[in-house]
């Protein structure tokens, strides 16, 4: 069985390297599309052996092998945000560990489909020979969906109309946890790309009977895995066929970056804002899958690039007013950090980003059978959770017992969405709040009985018949085992049987440790990263 091996605590926490002019990810990928032969092996696909891969450990030959596919990185040097110091420690061997250790999230299979060379030989994907497997693994038991998931999904696609309206829609599956873009190339062109497993992508392309107008609304039912695409017609007519379409199903497609800017920023603490982005050419239309995050880049002061990875979360959380095309994130500003300084600063707005497709490893569907959860947030470490929140809340199979929310901030002022978090928990019981606070005193306004005690030794009890009002409660404290075992023992009030974490390295690096020493199944653990 995998487990959590450590992971490195660099004394940087996020050791990135702003990158040279004509570095940027958009740069990659020009490069990648150019033509140029990234593998140097004139792209002809050939087994590697271990002594093979070994000859490539020079920084003009370099090759590296992840998860049993052999890459040459020689070209990616001085295009790594980690800098090309950080990517030399992974060249002439199999820098699986390495890589998963370091940023398992990075999606490699598309920023290095041009630079694929081959498998590597005698080896298997996943923690079998050859392969140390990830470092941080949440390996699912037998009765789980990853088997399922394995299975490649096809998405059917079906069309229906009203007068005024045309609804494109895919079947994919139950907790398929879907990633849509749709580009709208002009009222009769519709380009659709499905995101349902990693790497694969599946790209539809319309030509349509009739105009239609843009944007249109998506909406997706993560329960059943259906997307719909709504359009609105411009003329108002019933037509005979959508029109035509083609399909292509694409693996190891390479990464695509789209043109953004900040179109709206509102402060929302001392330190930290609201953004929506919005499509520069606005004829597109992102939806992030649970869980998973984009990566922002952009040239600092018109120099240097930089990227940051960011989960995006519902409009609802930061507004209620939202058009279709933005992407909303919650950013922290960084002392050090270049590019959360510039995506918060006041003025100008227009901040000119690149934005990657969503990205991550997060399966919904191991969530299937759990109905009492535990979510462990740091700071900014909350984005992920909202998406999972609502999702959660909503489910209507397998219904919620409860869900407990630990929100670990230094101070009352660094709580992120404090009144909507604290309006959820009043209108519904199954959501407890609990805000624990490092280094502040706890605000007057508590309520919670246990407000002067320790968070190590008491969390709030759970009396599903009492029919008093449901309130967000505060502790002064930090993450401890004893917080960690209060969750973790069957029976326990707040006893989850399914957990996440997800805040800054050190944060997720203590609660790992502490979920070790209990008996939590490590199979029913997730943590976000990035
Ligand atoms: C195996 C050797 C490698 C090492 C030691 C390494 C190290 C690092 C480090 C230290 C960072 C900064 C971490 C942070 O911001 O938290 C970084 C960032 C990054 N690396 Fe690597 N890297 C390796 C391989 C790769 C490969 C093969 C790719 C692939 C395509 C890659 C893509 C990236 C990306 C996209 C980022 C930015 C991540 C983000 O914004 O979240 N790295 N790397």
């Amino acid at each position: 069985m995998l487990w959590f091996s450590s992971i490195n605590l660099p004394g940087n926490p996020r050791n990135k390297t702003a990158l040279k002019p004509g570095h940027s990810l958009m740069d990659w990928i020009r490069l990648g599309n150019s033509g140029t032969d990234l593998t140097g092996t004139g792209g002809r696909v050939q087994p590697v052996s271990h002594a093979e891969l070994a000859k490539h450990d020079r920084v003009d030959d370099a090759w590296m092998a992840i998860r049993g596919k052999v890459y040459n990185v020689t070209r990616y040097m001085n295009f790594h945000p980690g800098g090309a110091d950080e990517l030399i420690r992974g060249i002439g061997k199999d820098a699986t560990k390495l890589f998963e250790e370091v940023h398992a999230w990075v999606n490699y299979e598309s920023l290095l489909a041009k630079c694929y060379v081959g498998p590597l030989r005698n080896t298997v994907t996943d923690g079998q020979p050859g392969s140390e497997g990830p470092a941080v693994s949440i390996v699912n038991s037998g009765s789980d969906d990853s088997l399922k998931l394995s299975v490649p999904i096809v998405p059917r696609f079906d069309w229906i109309q009203k007068t005024s309206e045309l609804t494109l829609i895919f079947y994919t599956r139950s907790l398929a946890n879907p990633g849509v873009i749709v580009q709208c190339v002009d009222h009769l062109e519709v380009a659709v790309t499905l995101l349902l497993e990693a790497s694969v992508e599946h790209r539809y392309r319309f030509h349509l009977t009739n105009n239609v107008q843009w944007p249109c609304t998506a909406r997706t039912s993560l329960e059943t895995g259906k997307i719909e695409l709504m359009f609105t017609k411009l003329c108002p007519a019933l037509w005979t066929s959508y029109g035509q379409m083609t399909y292509e199903r694409c693996e190891n497609c390479e990464m695509q970056l789209h043109e953004y800017d900040v179109a709206t920023r509102v402060e929302i603490t001392h330190d930290s804002c609201a953004l929506l982005l919005r499509p520069k050419n606005n004829c597109l239309l992102q939806v992030t899958p649970v869980g998973y995050h984009v990566s922002v880049s952009a040239s600092i002061e018109g120099g240097e690039y930089v990227s940051r990875s960011y989960t995006p979360v519902p409009a609802g959380w930061i507004t209620t007013d939202c058009p279709a095309t933005s992407v909303p994130l919650l950013v922290k500003s960084y002392q050090d950090g270049c590019l959360s300084k510039q995506l918060t600063r006041p003025a100008p707005l227009a901040t000119s980003l690149q934005l990657s497709q969503p990205s991550g490893n997060f399966a919904l569907s191991k969530l299937r059978h759990h109905n009492r959860f535990a979510l462990l947030a740091a700071g900014s470490g909350l984005t992920p959770m909202l998406a999972l929140l609502d999702y959660l809340l909503d489910r209507t199979s397998n219904r919620i017992e409860h869900i407990c929310l630990l929100y670990f901030n230094k101070t009352e002022a660094d709580i992120w969405c404090r009144e909507r978090l604290e309006n959820l928990c009043k209108k519904d019981k199954r959501f407890i709040l609990r805000h624990i606070l490092s280094e502040s005193t706890l605000p007057d306004s508590s309520s919670s009985p246990s407000a002067t005690t320790p968070l190590s030794v008491v969390l709030p009890q759970i009396d599903g018949s009492s029919d008093g009002e449901n309130q967000a409660s505060y502790a002064h404290g930090r993450i401890s085992l004893d917080i960690v075992r209060q969750l973790t023992t069957q029976c326990s009030p707040l006893y989850a049987s399914y957990c996440c974490l997800c805040g800054p390295k050190p944060f997720n690096e203590l609660c790992l440790q502490y979920f070790r020493e209990t008996d939590h199944n490590p199979n029913h653990l997730h943590c976000f990263q990035g």
